[in-house]
């Protein structure tokens, strides 16, 4: 058996101050912390319904996703080998491809979308939606437990204006697919927004993140505890910005997506790499001229970082910057060309 990470499962329907209590707990010591799912905040139809779409989406003929290749607005289709999660130690870019959905304007996308799937706008639009309140309720309550009131759930309140994604992913099989020693599935990387929701299936392993003293840790999708729930707990993790906001307290966590390995300890009973795998994100960002200020929190202030622990993360640098500035930073780190090219 592995040693896998040691994430906590949180059911937030708990009594609200002890979650909130907890939530920050998880937040500070792991980055990650895994919601029980049992269809309250989104129905285990409507996940498995988004899942059905993206494997409806990637299905689609090239030229239709091509048509909608992704700008500079983080918007669009990524194919294979375009996007590089971890540019200072990748050779080739993530074995995988993507689709970025921008927020939704009163259901409608702004942003060309497959033919395809055209018709199933209505839906994902309302996905991202529960996707959105579902993170707006969860930064409600880390505000609670930092005892800053809802300053981070206010941020998030956008219409249509901020750069939250819903994001597809489609990981080819390894052994059908042409690859070399240098690929890995997503490369090594903190996540730019504020908080991310990770949707998995069961039984696709791939996800490792890094611990505090640098080794790396399978991330099971269906943890011990969460067996017979009906759909695998949703996977939270601190993103960039909340580290910011709290001067480090919690942890942006580095992970990665790898392929099937021989090393014992990094796999995890009942998972496989082996086919293609599926997963769907939602990074939800706030207002784009939001600052990235340390909030004012007596646990935030009476913080001090462990200076012995390896500097896992490369944008832990704390510096002040607005949302949109630090997002358009990771982007041109990743997508290099994309971004070059578009320059006056
Ligand atoms: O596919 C996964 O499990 C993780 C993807 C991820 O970390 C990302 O897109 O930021
Ligand atoms: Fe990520």
């Amino acid at each position: 058996m592995s040693a896998a990470a040691n994430i906590p499962i949180i059911d937030i329907s708990g009594d609200q101050d002890a979650v909130a209590q907890q939530l920050v707990d998880a937040a500070q010591e792991h980055g990650f912390i895994y919601i029980k799912n049992l269809g309250r905040d989104i129905s285990v139809g409507d996940i498995d319904g988004a899942f059905a779409l993206s494997k409806k989406l990637f299905d689609a003929p090239l030229a239709e996703k091509q048509a909608c290749t992704i700008q500079t607005n983080n918007r669009g289709w990524s194919g294979m080998h375009s996007e590089t999660l971890d540019p200072k130690n990748q050779k080739v870019g993530d074995f995988k491809e993507a689709f970025n959905f921008g927020e939704f304007v009163n259901g409608k996308a702004q942003q060309p979308l497959p033919p395809t799937v055209a018709g199933d706008e209505p839906q994902i639009s309302a996905f991202a939606d529960s996707c959105h309140k579902l993170c707006r309720k969860l930064l409600h309550l880390l505000g609670i437990g930092l005892d800053v009131g809802d300053f981070f759930s206010s941020a998030h309140s956008t219409n249509g204006e901020s750069s939250s994604i819903l994001r597809f992913l489609r990981y080819p099989p390894p052994d059908q697919t042409s690859r070399s020693g240098d690929d890995i599935r997503a490369g090594a990387h903190s996540d730019y927004g504020s908080i991310t929701l990770l949707f998995r299936l069961k039984g696709q392993a791939g996800l490792e993140l890094q611990k505090k003293d640098g080794t790396w840790a399978p991330v099971p999708v269906c943890p011990p505890g969460s067996e017979n729930d009906p759909s695998p707990p949703i996977l939270i993790n601190i993103g960039d910005l909340l580290s910011y906001w709290t001067n480090g307290l919690f942890r942006s966590t580095v992970h990665r997506v790898v392929f099937p390995s021989d090393n014992e300890a990094s796999k995890v009973e009942g998972e496989t790499s082996a086919g293609p795998r599926y997963s769907i994100a939602f990074f939800c960002h706030p207002a784009g001229s939001v600052a990235l200020e340390p909030v004012p929190s007596e646990r935030v202030k009476n913080f001090v970082p462990d200076e012995s622990a390896p500097n896992e993360n490369p944008y832990a640098e704390r510096k002040v910057m607005t949302a949109n500035e630090h997002l358009f930073m990771r982007l041109k780190a990743s997508y290099g060309t994309l971004y070059d090219e578009k320059k006056p």
